[in-house]
C-alpha cells in the first residue's frame, strides 16, 4: 500500500515521514523546505508493506512553483492508495482550500489535524464536524511529539479500502473560470471554519508572538540581532568550543601518523611508501578531518537558530535588498542552506516562480561559503591574521557583499528589474529549537565530511602526492619538487594567477584540485607544504608562525588567494547541481564564466589594492591587472548599454504590434 502526505508547506509532513519512517530528511521552521518526493518503507512497529512518500508542500493542485508541480503530478499519475492530508491545526483556515482539492481526486484522502501540542491553547476545533463538514476520517497528531501515528495508520489502511469516498465539492469543478472557482472554493472554506473552528485567540489579535515580530523584523534591530547572534556563533565554532574539540582530535590524528611512521619503519618499507602513508594520506587527510569539529559545531548551532523560526523572518528582513538587486526574499533561503553545502542550496532555489530569478539565485548561490569551504577560511585567517578575530566573520560579510553587487550587475546585464514579484513567506511560529534535530545535523555534516575525506580526498591526496613525488621521466625528485609533474602542470596556470598575487605553483594546483572537492585545497597544501601539522594541538586553531614560514606569501596575498577558493566556480558536484536545476547548458556555462571571473577579480582586486594600502608599493603583475579590469569593465558598460537599446526595441516592436 502507498500513502502520500500532501499538505501546505510548513505542516509538518517531512516531520511525520521521519517519525513514521526513522528517517532523518531535512525538517526546517519555513516553507519550501522539500523541494522533491522522498519515499520510504513504513517502521515495522507500525504496520508492513506500506510506502510513505513525502512531497513538497504546496497551496493548490493548480501548481505555482516547480515544486508544487511536483506534488500534483504524483497525485495525479501515481495514483496512491490513500493520501494524508496534513494540516497545520494552528492555521486550519488556510489548509482547507487544499485539503477540498484533494477530496475531488477520487483518492481516499484522510486528514492529519498536526502540531495538536501547540494548537489546543489558539484553537479549538470541533473534529466530529469536521469530519462530516469534509465527509473524510480526521485523526489528530503531533509529528513532532509522535502522538496519534498509530492510530493515523489505521484509520488510513481503513479508509483505503474504500471504493468510493462521496465527495461533498463536486459543484466546485463545474466552474470552469478558475478565479470563479476560487472564489467560490474559499467562501465554501470560511463556511467550513465558521462551523467547527472555535479561535481562541483570532487571527486579527496581537498575539506576544505578533509583538516580537514587530520588533524583530524592524531591519535595523533585525539585522542587528542577526549580526550579533552570527558573531556569537562563529566565535564559538571558530576560537572556542570548535577547536577545544579539533584540538583532541589533531592529537589523535598525530598520534595515529606517528603509529603508522613506526610500525613502517620496523617492516623496513621504502621512504617513499612510508611518506607517502604518513605524509600524503594520513597528513592531508587529517589537515581536512582536523576541521571537521569546527563544521559540526557551526551546523549544531545555525540549525538551532533555524528551528527557532529566526532564519525566516531574516528572510523578510533582507527581502527589499534583494528585490533591489533583482531577485527575490526567496533567494535567501538557497542561501541559508547554502551554508551547509551549496548543493541543497541550489535545489532549494525551486521554490522560486520566476525563471530567470531562480537562475539567477542558482548563479549566485554558491557564492555563500560552504562547509567545505570553512577549513580554507579557518586556515588562511588563523595562520595570517592570528590577532585579528574578527577576519573570519568578516569573510562571511565579503561573501555577502559579493553577491549583493554581482547581483546588481547581473541585473544590469540581464534587465531581470523588470520582474515584479510579491514575496510571500509565512512567519512559522518561535519555539525553542530542538536540541535532538540540531545534534543529528550535526552528525550528518559530520559524517558526510568523514565520507568525503575517506574517498575523495584520500585519492586526490594520494594522486597530489605522486604527481609531487615524479618527474615526467618516473624519476623520484625528493628535494627538487620544483621539477614534479605536478609542478609543470601547474605552473602555466600559476603564470596566470600572478596579478593575482599567488602566482606560485603550489597555490596553482591547490586552487585546481579545489575545483574537484573545496576541502582538497587545504589536503594539496599540506602535501606540496608538507605541512600535516598545520593545526597543532595547543589550543589553538593553527600554528601561524609556522604555516607563514612554510608558505612564504604575505598576509595580502593569503587573503586574495582565499577569496580567490570562495570566489570561483565550486565543487564538481555543486556544478553538477547547476547543470540540473538550470536545464540550460547555455546558462550553466555562463555561471561558469561568471564564477571564475568574479572569484578572480575580487582576489585580483583585493591583492592589488591591499598591496598598496599595507605595504605601500606596486603588487606584481599591476600593468596587466588594471588592463584585465578595465576589459571587464569596458565589457559590463557594453553589456548594459546593448541591453537598453534592446528593452528599447521590444517596446518599439510591442507598440507596432498593438
Ligand atoms: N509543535 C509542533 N511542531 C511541529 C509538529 N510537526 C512539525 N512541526 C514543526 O513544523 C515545522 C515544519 O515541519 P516540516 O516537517 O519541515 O514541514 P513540511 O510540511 O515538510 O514543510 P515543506 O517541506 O516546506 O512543505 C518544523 O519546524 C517542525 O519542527 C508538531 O507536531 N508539533
Ligand atoms: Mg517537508
Amino acid at each position: 500500500m502507498k500513502i502520500a502526505l500532501a499538505g501546505n508547506p510548513n505542516s509538518g509532513k517531512t516531520t511525520l515521514y521521519n517519525a513514521l519512517t526513522g528517517k532523518q530528511e531535512y525538517v526546517g521552521n519555513w516553507a519550501g523546505v522539500t523541494v522533491s518526493k522522498k519515499e520510504a518503507k513504513l517502521k515495522e512497529s507500525l504496520g508492513n508493506n506500506i510506502d510513505i512518500v513525502d512531497l513538497p508542500g504546496a497551496y493548490s493542485i493548480r501548481p505555482y512553483t516547480s515544486e508544487e508541480s511536483i506534488t500534483t503530478d504524483f497525485i495525479k499519475t501515481e495514483n496512491p492508495d490513500v493520501i494524508i492530508n496534513v494540516v497545520d491545526s494552528t492555521n486550519l483556515n488556510r489548509s482547507l482550500f487544499f485539503t477540498t482539492q484533494l477530496l475531488e481526486l477520487n483518492i481516499p484522502v484522510v486528514v492529519a489535524l498536526n502540531k495538536v501540542d501547540i494548537s489546543k491553547n489558539v484553537t479549538d476545533i470541533d473534529i466530529n464536524k469536521l469530519e462530516k463538514e469534509l465527509n473524510c476520517k480526521v485523526v489528530e497528531i503531533s509529528a513532532a511529539k509522535n502522538e496519534g501515528l498509530k492510530n493515523l495508520i489505521k484509520v488510513a489502511s481503513e479508509s483505503s479500502k474504500l471504493k468510493e469516498q462521496k465527495n461533498l465539492f463536486k459543484e466546485l469543478s463545474n466552474i470552469h473560470n478558475e478565479e470563479k472557482q476560487d472564489k467560490k472554493r474559499y467562501s465554501i472554506v470560511n463556511n467550513i471554519i465558521s462551523k467547527v473552528e472555535n479561535r481562541i485567540i483570532r487571527h486579527n489579535e496581537e498575539t506576544l508572538e505578533d509583538k516580537i515580530d514587530r520588533f524583530v523584523t524592524n531591519p535595523i534591530i533585525g539585522t542587528g540581532l542577526f549580526i550579533l547572534i552570527m558573531a556569537f556563533i562563529f566565535n564559538l565554532s571558530i576560537n572556542t568550543l570548535g577547536p577545544l574539540v579539533a584540538d583532541t582530535l589533531v592529537g589523535y590524528i598525530e598520534n595515529f601518523q606517528d603509529a603508522v611512521s613506526g610500525l613502517l619503519a620496523s617492516i623496513g618499507t621504502s621512504d617513499f611508501l612510508n611518506s607517502l602513508l604518513t605524509d600524503g594520506i594520513i597528513g592531508g587527510v587529517g589537515a581536512v578531518v582536523g576541521f571537521v569539529p569546527l563544521v559540526m559545531v557551526l551546523m549544531f548551532m545555525l540549525s538551532l537558530v533555524e528551528d527557532s523560526g529566526f532564519m525566516a523572518r531574516i528572510a523578510l528582513i533582507f527581502d527589499p535588498l534583494f528585490r533591489k538587486v533583482g531577485l527575490s526574499g526567496k533567494s535567501i533561503i538557497p542561501m541559508i542552506v547554502g551554508y551547509g553545502c551549496s548543493i541543497p542550496g541550489i535545489m532549494a532555489t525551486r521554490t522560486i516562480k520566476d525563471e530567470k530569478q531562480r537562475r539567477l539565485t542558482a548563479m549566485l548561490t554558491p557564492f555563500v561559503p560552504c562547509g567545505a569551504k570553512l577549513p580554507i577560511i579557518a586556515l588562511f585567517t588563523a595562520a595570517f591574521f592570528p590577532e585579528q578575530g574578527y577576519m573570519f566573520p568578516l569573510t562571511y560579510l565579503v561573501a555577502f557583499t559579493v553577491i549583493i553587487c554581482v547581483g546588481l550587475i547581473l541585473k544590469k546585464v540581464t534587465g531581470a528589474d523588470n520582474i515584479k514579484n510579491y514575496f510571500i513567506i509565512e512567519l512559522p511560529q518561535y519555539r525553542i529549537p530542538s536540541i535532538k534535530r540540531a545534534f543529528f545535523k550535526m552528525l550528518e555534516t559530520g559524517k558526510d565530511f568523514i565520507t568525503r575525506a575517506g574517498t575523495i580526498i584520500i585519492v586526490c591526496n594520494t594522486v597530489v602526492f605522486i604527481m609531487s613525488s615524479f618527474n615526467f621521466k618516473l624519476q623520484l625528485v625528493e628535494d627538487a619538487v620544483n621539477t614534479s609533474i605536478l609542478a609543470n602542470i601547474a605552473t602555466p596556470f600559476a603564470f596566470l594567477l600572478i596579478p593575482v598575487g599567488i602566482g606560485v605553483w603550489q597555490l596553482a594546483a591547490a586552487a585546481i584540485t579545489g575545483f574537484i572537492a573545496k576541502e582538497e585545497v587545504v589536503g594539496t597544501l599540506a602535501v606540496v607544504y608538507s605541512m600535516g601539522a598545520a593545526i597543532n594541538s595547543d589550543f589553538e586553531l593553527v600554528n601561524a608562525m609556522a604555516v607563514q614560514e612554510t608558505m612564504a606569501i604575505t598576509a595580502v596575498s593569503a587573503l586574495s588567494f582565499m577569496f580567490f577558493n570562495l570566489f570561483t566556480p565550486p565543487c564538481f558536484a555543486a556544478i553538477g547541481a547547476m547543470k540540473s536545476e538550470m536545464k540550460s547548458n547555455k546558462w550553466l556555462l555562463k555561471s561558469i564564466l561568471l564564477q571564475l571571473s568574479v572569484g578572480y577579480i575580487v582576489a585580483m582586486i583585493t591583492y592589488q589594492v591591499g598591496t598598496i594600502l599595507v605595504y605601500k608599493e606596486l603588487g606584481q603583475g599591476f600593468i596587466p591587472a588594471v588592463i584585465i579590469l578595465a576589459l571587464a569593465a569596458i565589457y559590463i558598460v557594453y553589456k548594459i548599454k546593448s541591453n537598453k537599446v534592446s528593452e528599447s526595441e521590444k517596446k518599439v516592436s510591442k507598440v507596432q504590434v498593438q
